[in-house]
């Protein structure tokens, strides 16, 4: 699927809305992706899980940033035949509490998946738990950069990111 084809897929899942939204790490906007609504849409899901696929090698271990990001691992997981951890926000206070779930050895070189960045916190958060857990993070693909600094945030942390659409792309012609 072409990158056009991928922004007309997200178009189609009525995943990108516009109104006055409350963003996940402070301020407004203008417009929201609905990552539930494409996450949960089969042709988006394919079309991600292909595109993450084809940039991810056989040796990769994936991991998710929950919530949003984990249907995505999963997906790419079974497309790439590459195994997965999850990175969670918060530890449960009871059973492992882990904060990573999942098969990690040490030194293990992981390629993180998440769905939007916009100040890129989440993704930081996730990459800091990922190596404080054993892991080598070098590079991270997204659904959707916001473009709103959380790119330069996350090559802050040492990681490149790799977005499979921009906001400019995805507001670009709108009806
Ligand atoms: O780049 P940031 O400023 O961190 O914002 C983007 C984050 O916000 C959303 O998650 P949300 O906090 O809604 O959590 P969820 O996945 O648990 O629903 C999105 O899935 C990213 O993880
Ligand atoms: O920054 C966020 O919280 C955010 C933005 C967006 O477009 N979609 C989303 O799910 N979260």
């Amino acid at each position: 699927m072409t990158n056009q084809a991928l922004i007309d897929a997200l178009r189609d899942a009525d995943a990108v809305r516009f109104g006055e939204f409350e963003l996940s790490h402070g301020g407004t906007s203008e417009y929201y992706v609905d990552k539930y609504l494409f996450e949960t849409d089969p042709t988006c899901l394919e079309a991600i899980a292909e595109a993450f696929a084809e940039r991810v090698g056989p040796d990769d271990k994936l991991a998710g940033v929950a919530l949003g990001a984990v249907p995505l691992a999963a997906a790419t997981s079974v497309a790439a035949d590459a195994p997965y951890v999850i990175a969670r926000k918060q530890r449960k206070d009871y059973g492992t509490a882990n904060l990573v779930e999942g098969r990690l050895e040490d030194g293990e070189e992981v390629v993180v998946l998440e769905d939007i960045v916009t100040t890129g916190t989440s993704l930081v958060d996730a990459i800091e738990a990922l190596r404080e857990a054993g892991a080598t993070v070098d590079r991270a693909l997204v659904v959707v950069d916001r473009e709103e600094g959380g790119r330069e945030n996350v090559e802050d942390a040492g990681v490149e990111m790799e977005a499979l659409v921009t906001a400019s792309d995805l507001l670009a012609d709108r009806d």
